[in-house]
């Protein structure tokens, strides 16, 4: 994220694949980060600790903005030219470390915190982005519905989560591309009319 700043970079988009909490998702499901829950940041682990490089931030950034409601904004507005309605979700991204899939007792712990999607990354790096000052949006692909319930014979598992990824990749890039053509045209008309 950095390099990214040093270079001139000012937006970035992440994606991950995560693990539905939220009942309503089901396997597919395109989630829209509105905000995270950084569960390493409990236990001391951020990648913001130690000592401050002014260069790039400072000391103590907020986070209440994190995701941002334009880029949000645009992201629904385009899912729904693109006929994406049916799977697109906004929700709160929980990171855990990994790399092992969570237990049932910490899914329903997870949800009822307050998260509607698991996973084990993304957060991090968009402590760091937020930290320079760089714009941030973010993507979930819901690749497997998070195990809540002791009778389920269901395990969370990497196969069905690279292959929900396969399924979605087409319709991820087209979303993507499409914001990124209405960032890049939305921009030139502000150019021109400076
Ligand atoms: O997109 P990320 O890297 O967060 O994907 C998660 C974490 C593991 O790489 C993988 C586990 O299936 O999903
Ligand atoms: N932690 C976590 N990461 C994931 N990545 C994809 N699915 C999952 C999941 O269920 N849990």
């Amino acid at each position: 994220m950095r390099v990214f700043k040093l270079m001139g970079v000012d937006t970035v988009f992440l994606t991950n694949a995560a693990g539905g909490l939220n009942q309503d998702y089901k396997v597919g499901d395109v989630m829209i980060l509105k905000d995270h829950i950084n569960m390493p940041g409990f236990a001391g682990t951020n990648p913001l600790a130690g000592p401050n490089d002014e260069r790039f931030g400072v000391r103590f950034p907020p986070m209440s903005d994190a995701y941002d409601r334009e880029l949000r904004r645009l992201a629904r507005a385009a899912a729904a030219d693109l006929g994406y309605d049916d799977f697109l979700r906004e929700g709160v991204y929980c990171v855990l470390g990994g790399p092992a899939f969570e237990t049932i007792a910490e899914c329903r712990m997870l949800q009822q915190l307050g998260a509607d999607a698991v996973g084990m990354s993304t957060v991090h790096e968009v402590l760091v982005a937020r930290h320079s000052g760089l714009r941030c949006f973010a993507l979930s692909l819901i690749t497997n519905r998070a195990v809540m319930d002791y009778e389920s014979r269901e395990t969370a598992n990497h196969e069905e989560v690279l292959e929900t990824g396969r399924r979605r990749a087409q319709q991820l890039q087209e979303l993507v591309s499409t914001m990124v053509a209405r960032m890049e045209s939305h921009n030139n008309n502000n150019n021109k009319t400076c």
